[in-house]
C-alpha cells in the first residue's frame, strides 16, 4: 500500500501511457508511487493521437482491403457512414473521460495527483490543482526518483495569421465530429499520411502541402510513394516542394481559411491542418530549479536517467526523451527505466546498461518498430539503406515486389506492395525491414525479432512461412539474397 503522506518513493510527472508503465514497474517492485496528471490519466495517446486516429482509420483501411476481393467489391462501393465512425472513435477514446484508467491506477496501488506538476529543487514537485477543483497546491517528495513522462503538443509554425485562423492540430483532427468538405494538410510526415488517408476517405477534399519531396521520408522512400499514389487515385492533391507563408480566416472560425503559399498562390480550404512535428512539455516543469534548461527535449542516457544532473534521481521517459515518438517504444523504456529506478533503489550499484542489456534501451537504436496506417499499410523496422549507408556499413539491399507472393495475391487482388531488407554483410544480420502493401501491420515484428535478436541470415533460412500467406515474402528476399 501506498502511505498517506506527500513523501513517496518515486513521483512520475504526466499520465500517459509512458508514465502510467513507469509507474506500474516501480509500484510492482514495491516501491511507493505517485503519478501526476493535469489533465486524462491515458494521454494524448489514449484520446488525442493512436486511438481515435486508428479508430478513424480502420474503417477506411477495411474499405479499402474489402474492394480489392472480387465477389466483395461490388457491397462496399458505397460512402462510409461517418456518424457511426465517429460513435465507434468516441467509444474507443472513453469520450474522453478517464474513469477507466483510474480503476487500473487503484487496482495497482498507484496514487492519483490531479493538477500540473513541476519540480521545485532536486527530489521535490509542486502540483498545482485543475482550475475550479478549490484545492490548494501540493507539496511532493520523492525518496528515490522523479519521473517526467510530459509527452509532446503539436508544434506549429511561426507565420502571419496562424493564431487568428485557428487550424486543427493532431487534435482536432483525431476529435472532430463533422467531414469538412475541403481539408488542407500541411506537412508530409506520419500525421499528415494517416490523417490524409482517414479525412479522404471519410469523404473531404484533401489537399497536402509537403514541403520536401515526397511524404514519409524517414521511411524508405517507395513507402511514401506508395501512399501517395494510392491517395491520389482516391482524389487527394499531394503537393510536394511547396511551403505556406500565411493564413487567414476573416469569416471567423465558422468561414473558410485561406492559405497562402510562398509562390503567392492562395489556396481556399473549410479545415487546415498542421502536421509539422512536435514540441515536448518542458517549459513548465521547473528545470530551471534543478539546473537544466526549460523548453527542450530531456538527454537520458541507456537506463533513461536524465544526464547532468547530481546524484541521478532525474529520469524522463517517452516522447519527452525524444529517442523515438511512438507509444510502444515509450512503454519499452518505461520498463526499464522503472526496473532501473527499482534496482537502484534496492542498492544495486552495478546494472547491466551493455548493448541489448537488462537495464538498457537498446532497442531504441538498433531496432525500433513503426506502423503507419495508411492505405495502402507501411510497416519498417531498424534501418533504411540510406541510414545504414551514412552510418558506414557495409551492407546488401534486396527488395521484392510483393504483388509476385501468392498469399499476397490471394489477400487482394492486384495487390500493390513492396518489401526491402537491409543485411549487415559484416554481422550476418540484418538491420532494417520494410513492407508495404495491405495487411502487412501484422506481419512487422517478425521482423523485428530478427533485427532485434540478430538472427543469421542462414538460420532464417530455417524459419519457413506458412503457404499461401503474406508472410512468404520473407523466402523470396532471403531466396533473392542467396542468389
Ligand atoms: C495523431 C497521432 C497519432 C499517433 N499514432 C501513434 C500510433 O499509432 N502508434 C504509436 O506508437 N504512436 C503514435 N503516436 C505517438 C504517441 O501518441 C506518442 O508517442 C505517445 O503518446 C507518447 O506517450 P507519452 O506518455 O510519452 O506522452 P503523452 O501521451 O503525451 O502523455 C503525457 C501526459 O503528461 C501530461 N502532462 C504534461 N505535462 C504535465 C505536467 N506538467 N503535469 C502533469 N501532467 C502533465 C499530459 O497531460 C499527458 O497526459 C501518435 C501521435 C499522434 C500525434
Ligand atoms: N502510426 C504511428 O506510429 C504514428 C502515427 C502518427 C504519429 N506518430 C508519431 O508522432 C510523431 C509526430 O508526427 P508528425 O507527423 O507530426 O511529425 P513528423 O516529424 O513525422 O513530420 C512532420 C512533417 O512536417 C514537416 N514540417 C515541419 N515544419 C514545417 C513547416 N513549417 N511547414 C511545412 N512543413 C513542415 C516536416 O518536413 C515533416 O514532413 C512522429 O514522430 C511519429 O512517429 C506515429
Amino acid at each position: 500500500m501506498n502511505q498517506a503522506t506527500d513523501e513517496y518513493d518515486v513521483i512520475v510527472l504526466g499520465a500517459g501511457p509512458v508514465g502510467e508503465n513507469l509507474a506500474d514497474r516501480a509500484r510492482a517492485a514495491g516501491l511507493s508511487t505517485a503519478i501526476v496528471e493535469r489533465e486524462l490519466v491515458g494521454g494524448e495517446c489514449s484520446y488525442w493521437a493512436c486511438v481515435p486516429s486508428k479508430a478513424l482509420l480502420r474503417p477506411v483501411l477495411a474499405r479499402a482491403e474489402a474492394r480489392q476481393v472480387p465477389g466483395l467489391r461490388e457491397a462496399v462501393g458505397g460512402s462510409l457512414a461517418a456518424a457511426d465512425v465517429f460513435a465507434h472513435r468516441d467509444k474507443q477514446v472513453g469520450n474522453w473521460k478517464d474513469d477507466g484508467a483510474l480503476t487500473w491506477l487503484e487496482s495497482a496501488g498507484i496514487d492519483l495527483v490531479r493538477g500540473h506538476g513541476r519540480l521545485v529543487g532536486p527530489r521535490r514537485v509542486a502540483v498545482t490543482p485543475p482550475d475550479g477543483s478549490g484545492g490548494g497546491e501540493r507539496a511532493l517528495t520523492a525518496r528515490h526518483a522523479v519521473a517526467v513522462c510530459t509527452g509532446t503538443r503539436a508544434a506549429l509554425p511561426d507565420m502571419p495569421g496562424i493564431a487568428e485562423a485557428r487550424p486543427w492540430t493532431s487534435r482536432e483532427a483525431t476529435s472532430a465530429g463533422a467531414v469538412p468538405d475541403r481539408l488542407i494538410i500541411v506537412g508530409g510526415g506520419v500525421v499528415a499520411a494517416e490523417m490524409a488517408t482517414a479525412w479522404c476517405g471519410l469523404g473531404s477534399r484533401v489537399t497536402v502541402l509537403v514541403r520536401g519531396s515526397g511524404l514519409l521520408n524517414r521511411i524508405e522512400p517507395f513507402a511514401g510513394e506508395l501512399v501517395a499514389e494510392t491517395l491520389r487515385e482516391a482524389g487527394a492533391e499531394i503537393r510536394t516542394g511547396t511551403s505556406v507563408k500565411g493564413l487567414a480566416r476573416p469569416g471567423g472560425v465558422e468561414g473558410p481559411v485561406t492559405v497562402t503559399l510562398e509562390s503567392g498562390e492562395q489556396l481556399e480550404a473549410d479545415e487546415v491542418l498542421f502536421a509539422t512535428g512536435r514540441a515536448p512539455h518542458t517549459a513548465d516543469v521547473g528545470l530551471e530549479t534543478v539546473g537544466l534548461e526549460p523548453g527542450g527535449w530531456l538527454t537520458v542516457d541507456e537506463t533513461c536517467r536524465v544526464t547532468d544532473v547530481p546524484d541521478g534521481w532525474l529520469y524522463a521517459a517517452g516522447d519527452v526523451n525524444h529517442r523515438a515518438l511512438l507509444t510502444h517504444q515509450g512503454k519499452y523504456q518505461a520498463r526499464i527505466a522503472g526496473a532501473a529506478i527499482a534496482a537502484r533503489a534496492r542498492g544495486v550499484e552495478r546494472l547491466d546498461t551493455g548493448r541489448w542489456g537488462e537495464y538498457a534501451t537498446t532497442a531504441d537504436e538498433a531496432a525500433v518498430p513503426q506502423v503507419v496506417f495508411t492505405d495502402p499499410e507501411v510497416a519498417a523496422v531498424g534501418l533504411t539503406a540510406e541510414q545504414a549507408e551514412s552510418e558506414g556499413r557495409d551492407i546488401r539491399v534486396v527488395d521484392y515486389d510483393m504483388g509476385q507472393v501468392e498469399g499476397a495475391a490471394l489477400y487482394a487482388d492486384g495487390y500493390r506492395g513492396r518489401a526491402r531488407m537491409v543485411v549487415d554483410l559484416d554481422r550476418g544480420h540484418l538491420i532494417g525491414v520494410t513492407f508495404v502493401g495491405p495487411g502487412v501491420s501484422e506481419l512487422l515484428h517478425s521482423a523485428t525479432v530478427a533485427v532485434a535478436g540478430e538472427v543469421p541470415v542462414d538460420r532464417l533460412w530455417h524459419a519457413v512461412p506458412s503457404f499461401p500467406t503474406i508472410s512468404e515474402i520473407w523466402l523470396r528476399l532471403l531466396e533473392a539474397y542467396r542468389g
